[in-house]
């Protein structure tokens, strides 16, 4: 992988990936990307019509997910205003431990594009008792627990209004029963303990998880306007004092599916 030299440029490596996705689908600039993960998958068919698929190990900078026959893909969706969407389903996360260039280059990739509106949505641990499993909420902030960031040398980056408040008042208006909260990412790949969930709530966190932070700094990084969003798929270690069940946990994202897709898909239209 090219972002593997240290001495690569990855801002050049993404537009080269760029390039190569408007070669494959011919499309020239795709206008808004959106990074699905755990739970948010059947958002893509949703949105609108997907007019190319590219498996992502065919553009720079991408590789091979860590997990076997899960293929991640690329995908160009033409949707029902006009615009192009870029859908991502190709997440490297931190904990893989090939550093932060490779997590955010779909971001740095989707901005090469054209994108403006970098929406990323992710499958999360809630802390508040009141999220069920199958919840979605909106991030309003985040703390960043991995000591890391996309951005090397002196580039100082502001990050206020990060998690861009037009686009969560959008999102307000087509479903106003939309929680907000502040998403904690830890550096994983293990859950963590009660007494960090319970740290993570003293400091200020809502939600934990291991991903998005890392992506929305280099978002806006590239100027784009981000818009974050978690499916609480199980409550975190430690506040669901009865054991959770696995089967309880992909129930109820499965049965979340039809609903965030149906708001994904208004608001990416709006
Ligand atoms: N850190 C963290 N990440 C997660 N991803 C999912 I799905 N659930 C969790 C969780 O409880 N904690």
């Amino acid at each position: 992988n090219p972002l593997d030299d240290p001495a690569a440029d990855p801002f050049a490596v993404a537009r080269d990936a760029a390039a190569r996705i408007a070669e494959l689908t011919g499309v020239e600039r795709h206008d808004l990307a959106l990074t699905l993960g755990s739970g948010w998958g059947a958002a893509a068919e949703l949105i609108g019509e997907t007019t190319h698929t590219i498996p992502a190990h065919e553009v720079p900078g991408f590789s091979k997910p860590a997990l076997e026959g899960h293929v991640g893909t690329l995908r160009s969706v033409a949707l029902p205003n006009g615009r192009r969407a870029l859908v991502i389903g190709a997440r490297t996360h931190y904990y893989e431990g090939h550093g932060v260039r490779r997590v955010v280059h779909s971001v740095r990739t989707a901005a090469a594009a054209g994108a403006t509106t970098m929406i990323l949505t992710n499958g999360a641990g809630g802390i508040r008792e009141t999220w069920s499993a199958g919840t979605p909420v909106l991030i309003s902030d985040h703390i960043n627990l991995t000591s890391d960031s996309p951005l090397e040398g002196a580039t100082f980056i502001d990050l206020t209004d990060l998690y861009s408040a037009r686009l969560r008042a959008l999102a307000h208006e087509v479903d106003p029963t939309l929680d907000e909260g502040v998403y904690v990412q830890f550096r994983g790949p293990h859950y963590e303990t009660p007494a960090e969930v319970r740290m993570a709530k003293a400091i200020g966190g809502d939600i934990v998880g291991m991903s998005t932070a890392l992506e929305a700094i280099a978002a806006r990084q590239a100027g784009m306007e981000v818009l974050g969003m978690s499916l609480i798929t199980n409550l975190a270690a430690g506040i669901q004092t009865t054991p959770l069940s696995h089967d309880e946990v992909i129930e109820a994202g499965r049965a979340a599916e039809s609903r965030i897709s149906d708001l994904l898909a208004k608001i990416v239209a709006a």
